[in-house]
C-alpha cells in the first residue's frame, strides 16, 4: 500500500513564486501529495514578465532526474518549461522507462507573454515527447500552434483535443479556454468522449501560473490514484477558486492562491 501519494515537477522556476516549479511544488503540498522537482532553468521573472534566463547544465538536469527516479516513489510527474531540444531528449530518455501517468503542459510563453522555449525545440515537443503523454493540457496559442491550425470556436476546441490524440498519439488532451471571452471552458477528449470543465469567469488581473497550478492540481490528484476525469474535474475547482482567491501582489499580473480551496469549502 501508498504509503504517501508522491509527485514530480520538471520546470523551470519564478522566484516571486506565482508559476514553475513554485507552483507546483505549492500546488502538490497543498492536495497532500509529496513533491518533488527537477529544475531546467532559473528564470528571473515577477509578475511584470521575465527578466532573464539561465538554462541548468544538461548533465545537472540529468543528474537531478538520476538522484530522484533511483531513490524515491513517483506516482506521477508533470512538465512545464523545458527550454530546448538537448534538455528535451534527456528528459525523454528518462521518462520514457517510468510508467506512471504523465502531464505535459506545453508552456511556450509566460502570461507576460515572453517566450520561455526555442522556437526549434517546439517541434521536438510536438514530436517526440506528446506521444509519452497521459495528459497535454494546452490553452488555446499552444494547441494551436501543436495542431497548426486556428482555434476559435468551442467546436474548434474540441476537434483540437480530438486530434491531438488521433494523430499526435497523446493519451488525453486538455484544451483549456482561458484565453477566450465568456465563460472559462475547457474541454477533455480521454480517446472515447468529450467533456466539458465550465467555470465562471472571473475579472481579475491576477492570473500568473494558472496553467502550471492547474497542470499541477491534476498530476497530483492522479499521484493520488484518482482517474484522469476525477483529476481533472478536481483540478478545475482547485485552479478555480485559486483564481477566485488570487493575490494582488506585485504590479503585474498577480499570483494565484493555492490555500483557496480551504476558503472555497469554509
Ligand atoms: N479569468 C478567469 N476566470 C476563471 N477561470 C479562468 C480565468 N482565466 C483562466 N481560467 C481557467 O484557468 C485555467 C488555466 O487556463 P489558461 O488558459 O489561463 O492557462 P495558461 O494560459 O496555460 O496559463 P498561464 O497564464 O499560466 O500560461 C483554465 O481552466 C481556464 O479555463
Ligand atoms: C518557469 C515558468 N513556467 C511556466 C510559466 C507559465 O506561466 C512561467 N511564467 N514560468
Amino acid at each position: 500500500m501508498k504509503q504517501v501519494a508522491c509527485a514530480l515537477t520538471i520546470a523551470g522556476t519564478d522566484p516571486s513564486g506565482g508559476a514553475g516549479i513554485h507552483a507546483d511544488l505549492k500546488t502538490f503540498q497543498e492536495l497532500q501529495s509529496y513533491g518533488m522537482s527537477v529544475i531546467t532553468s532559473v528564470v528571473a521573472q515577477n509578475t511584470t514578465g521575465v527578466q532573464a534566463v539561465h538554462h541548468v547544465p544538461i548533465e545537472i538536469i540529468e543528474q537531478q532526474l538520476d538522484s530522484v527516479i533511483s531513490d524515491m516513489p513517483i506516482h506521477a510527474l508533470k512538465t512545464g518549461m523545458i527550454a530546448n531540444q538537448e534538455m528535451m531528449k534527456v528528459i525523454q530518455k528518462k521518462i520514457a522507462a517510468l510508467q506512471v501517468p504523465y502531464v505535459l503542459d506545453p508552456v511556450m510563453v509566460a502570461t507576460s507573454g515572453d517566450a520561455l522555449i526555442e522556437e526549434e525545440a517546439r517541434d521536438y515537443l510536438r514530436k517526440q515527447l506528446l506521444p509519452l503523454t497521459t495528459l497535454v493540457t494546452p490553452n488555446i496559442p499552444e494547441a494551436e500552434f501543436l495542431i497548426g491550425e486556428t482555434i476559435k470556436t468551442t467546436d474548434d476546441m474540441k476537434q483540437a483535443a480530438e486530434l491531438l490524440v488521433k494523430e499526435f498519439g497523446v493519451g488525453a488532451a486538455l484544451i483549456k479556454g482561458g484565453h477566450r471571452e465568456g465563460e472559462a471552458i475547457d474541454f477533455l477528449y480521454d480517446g472515447s468522449n468529450i467533456h466539458s470543465f465550465s467555470a465562471e469567469r472571473i475579472d481579475t488581473k491576477n492570473t500568473h501560473g494558472t496553467g502550471c497550478t492547474y497542470a499541477a492540481a491534476i498530476t497530483a490528484y492522479l499521484s493520488k490514484g484518482l482517474s484522469l476525469y476525477d483529476a481533472v474535474k478536481n483540478g478545475k475547482d482547485f485552479v478555480t477558486a485559486a483564481i477566485k482567491y488570487s493575490f494582488d501582489l506585485g504590479a503585474g499580473s498577480g499570483p494565484t492562491n493555492h490555500w483557496a480551496i480551504r476558503k472555497d469549502k469554509c
